[in-house]
């Protein structure tokens, strides 16, 4: 696996834009006229107010409690970068929170409290109780921890979870049960080393241990070598749990022969030759962040048949407690637990574990663009794994029903399954796998117009991204001093600029040309003029002698006016069945509409040619196609002439026998809408349409901008679909984000 790299400026510009830091608050209720503002607030919120001071358990009900997860750190351990105090942990904090949102729907704030003093911090996070469903504590240095941990649990009624002690240790557990099982060796059996006696290492050894570990066979270790019994520098009740009876004083003398090293300390802690000196199939789990105890190619250089794991997503086996605080919580929210308790966690790691002995589905080998297969490079589930959020909470809510933890059990784990289904974004998986198949594509991708600084800027990033090679068709003057002038002069040396001028197969081109042209009025001058002066011809006659895989035009022209130049070339037009297909993706959902790009007013058959290549796009995106022809008329009323052809395009699609759900006429909320459909039982939609045929190429715009202007909808596209080579004609109002996102496309042939 490649590892992914960004300067200290990237890192800082992420967090700086679109706005300082990484989430903000969002209204779930309508707050816009005065009958809001009284329900909202006063006089209407009296009545939750009252009715949850009477039982507070209707506080899960009436506010946002019951999924609500504050993160909270005084900052003293913050990643493997020690004590940054509460402030500078925030940043840490936040991404937590986001985490908690993204991978399982959890909406969590980030608390960050100025105090190193347990008890201060103990009084802070219980008075703070009544807003929250559960609290996650985060990067406090050990033995502090155990105290506010152990001290919170007792104290309040909902989940207290240190994430760094058990979400770890969950996460460890899982990866070595799977370690083990690969490396054919049992826990009861193995020698352990961890290097690290604080909140992370106590309780992975803990765990470890409850699961069969032998205390004998474990030995652990801090800043200051091994715990031994006897050692009275620095230690704790904690690690003297753990301490004993060895020789063995220092990290070198530990790890010969050991089976297993589980590092949750810092950076570089272990060297080649201490690695080098353990027993067969030695298991490394190098957890320390952000840089782990040894990276996996130096252990694998001295130890080809280590099973090797961090806690980075740039490396194989992830083993981070990503994967677990925000199912365990996600599981114990929606049980309103009173805890996450051992079994919880336990239950936890098991599914993990099994969930990576599975076969996984090709959507999550694309988004991490290699193949996944339970194996030495594949010990656990990867972060991005859409079956996490329906696999682990039902595991995690089951245990805690089972042990008591919880307040409103769940009745029907089925519909609790789906409905967890349907809690996450598929727009991002969408996003996700374009970018992983269009860099395993490795195009060549032909940028038209080398003239526009944004189009250079898509271009350097494409190719610097690792999606292939940018070929740019322009002056190689010009294109030097407007790169220089985006500050970007030294992509002058990577990028190939190509031009009339510097190719080859001008000649060859002008002979193609002329083919096709000679009896439609053009004579050798004219194409002369075409090929060596117009850069949309000349990058398309290269991508039609297959100089390059792709082509990205249309940014600084008219779209109706690049796709007539490009028809020179190609056969890109409504009578050989092209049609462009934008999509919209807006709160978690995704909608293609079409033709937004090549007929202007299009019969019943090219409507059903346009169905069928947006379904090929959605097919391409990972969507099961569903074709509703928009109108203003639902089944024949109103009646009027300008439906009818909505009306009979379904038909055509009948006679033709497509595999795919389609259905019209109707209005877009029956389309959209699947309580409006009910009206219509006989319709034969399966759910909301995701592709949205429209009667004209003006009411397609109309929606598109309407969609990104008022609702502040993404737009991706019009793709050209139905052409045999991959084009993709941006809009001239496209920023070089948007430019590579086509190229991205064009490049994953979704046309
Ligand atoms: N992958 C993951 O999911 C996670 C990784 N971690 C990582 O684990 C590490 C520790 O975190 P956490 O337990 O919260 O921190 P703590 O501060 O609670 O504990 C750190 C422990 O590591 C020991 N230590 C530090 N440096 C060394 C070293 N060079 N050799 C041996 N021991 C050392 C300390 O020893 P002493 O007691 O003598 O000071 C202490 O026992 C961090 O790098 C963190 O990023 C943490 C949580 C999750
Ligand atoms: C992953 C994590 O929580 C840590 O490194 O602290
Ligand atoms: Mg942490």
């Amino acid at each position: 696996m490649s590892k992914l790299k960004f300067t200290r400026e990237e890192a800082l510009a992420f967090h700086l834009e679109p706005t300082p830091g990484k989430w903000e608050v969002n209204a779930t209720v309508p707050m816009n006229t005065q009958r809001d503002l009284s329900l909202a607030y006063s006089p209407g919120v009296a009545v939750p107010c009252e009715e949850i001071a009477a039982h507070p358990e209707l506080a899960y009900d009436y506010t946002n409690k019951g999924n609500l997860v504050a993160v909270i750190s005084n900052g003293t351990a913050v990643l493997g970068l020690g004590n940054l105090g509460a402030l500078g942990s925030k940043p840490v904090m936040e991404g937590k929170s986001v985490l908690f949102k993204r991978f399982a729907d959890v909406n969590s704030i980030d608390i960050e409290l100025d105090t190193e003093d347990p008890e201060e911090f103990i009084k802070a996070v219980r008075l703070m109780g009544p807003t929250f469903g559960g609290i996650n504590l985060e990067d406090i240095k050990a033995p502090e921890c155990f105290i506010i941990e152990q001290t919170l649990k007792e104290q309040m009624d909902i989940p207290v979870f240190h994430d760094d002690q058990h979400g770890t240790a969950v996460i460890c557990a899982a990866g070595l049960i799977n370690a083990l099982h690969l490396s054919g060796k049992k826990i009861e059996d193995v020698k352990i080393v961890l290097n690290g006696a604080g909140a992370a290492g106590i309780a992975c050894i803990e765990l470890l241990k409850r699961m069969g570990a032998r205390h004998e066979n474990c030995i652990v270790l801090d800043t200051k070598g091994v715990l031994w019994q006897g050692r009275t520098e620095g230690m704790n009740q904690w690690k003297s749990a753990h301490a004993i009876k060895t020789g063995l004083r220092t990290l070198e003398e530990a790890m010969v022969g050991a089976d297993v090293f589980l590092g949750v300390s810092a950076k570089g802690a272990v060297t080649q030759a201490m690695v080098e000196s353990m027993a067969d199939n030695p298991v490394i789990f190098a957890m320390a962040n952000p840089d782990p105890e040894i990276t996996p190619e130096e252990a694998h250089e001295v130890r080809p048949d280590a099973i090797v794991a961090t806690g980075r997503s740039d490396y194989p086996n992830q083993v981070n407690n990503v994967l677990g605080f925000p199912y365990l919580f996600r599981g114990a929210l929606d049980i309103h637990a009173r805890a996450i308790n051992d079994e919880m966690k336990i239950a936890c790691a098991e599914a993990l574990a099994e969930l990576a002995r599975e076969d996984v589905p090709d959507e999550v080998a694309l988004a991490y663009g290699t193949s996944l297969t339970f194996g030495r490079d594949y010990i656990i589930p990867t972060p991005f794994d859409p079956r996490l959020i329906h696999r682990i909470p039902p595991a995690v809510a089951k245990a805690g029903m089972a042990t008591g933890a919880a307040r409103r059990p769940i009745v029907d784990m089925h519909t609790y399954e789906e409905t967890l289904k349907s809690r996450m974004d598929p727009t991002a998986s969408i996003l996700r796998s374009i970018n992983a198949r269009a860099r395993a594509a490795q195009a060549r991708m032909i940028f038209a117009e080398g003239d526009d600084p944004r189009v250079l800027r898509a271009a350097v990033t494409y190719q610097r991204a690792g999606f292939g090679k940018a070929l740019v068709v322009g002056r190689e003057d010009d294109v030097r001093k407007k790169l220089e002038e985006a500050g970007l002069g030294d992509a002058v040396r990577e990028l190939e600029v190509v031009n009339a001028a510097n190719t080859r197969h001008l000649n060859t081109y002008k002979g193609f040309l002329y083919k096709r042209l000679q009896r439609k009025g053009y004579d050798q001058a004219d194409v002369h003029r075409l090929a060596a002066r117009d850069r949309h011809v000349f990058a398309a006659l290269m991508l039609a002698h297959g100089h390059g895989d792709g082509l990205i035009t249309g940014a600084t022209r008219k779209s109706a006016h690049v796709l007539e130049l490009i028809n020179h070339v190609f056969d890109a037009d409504a009578a050989h069945g092209a049609a462009g297909v934008t999509a919209l993706l807006h709160r978690g959902r995704i909608v293609l509409i079409s033709d937004t790009l090549v007929q202007e007013w299009p019969d019943e058959e090219d409507l059903a040619n346009i169905a069928e290549r947006s379904a090929d796009v959605a097919r391409h995106l990972g969507l099961e196609p569903r074709v509703a022809f928009v109108s203003f008329s639902t089944f024949g009323y109103p009646v009027s002439e300008r439906a009818a052809k909505m009306h009979g395009a379904p038909k055509v699609l009948d006679e033709r026998g497509v595999s795919f759900e389609y259905e019209g006429e109707m209005t877009v909320d029956v389309a959209l809408n699947v309580k409006a459909q009910e009206a219509y039982p006989f319709q034969r939609l399966s759910g909301p349409a995701n592709i949205l045929v429209v009667p004209a190429r003006h009411s397609a715009s109309i929606s598109v901008k309407l969609m990104q202007e008022m609702a502040g909808a993404t737009v991706i596209g019009p793709i050209l679909a139905g052409v045999d080579k991959s084009i993709q004609i941006c809009s001239t109002n496209m920023t070089a984000n948007d430019i590579l996102n086509m190229a991205v496309l064009a490049a994953c042939k979704v046309g």
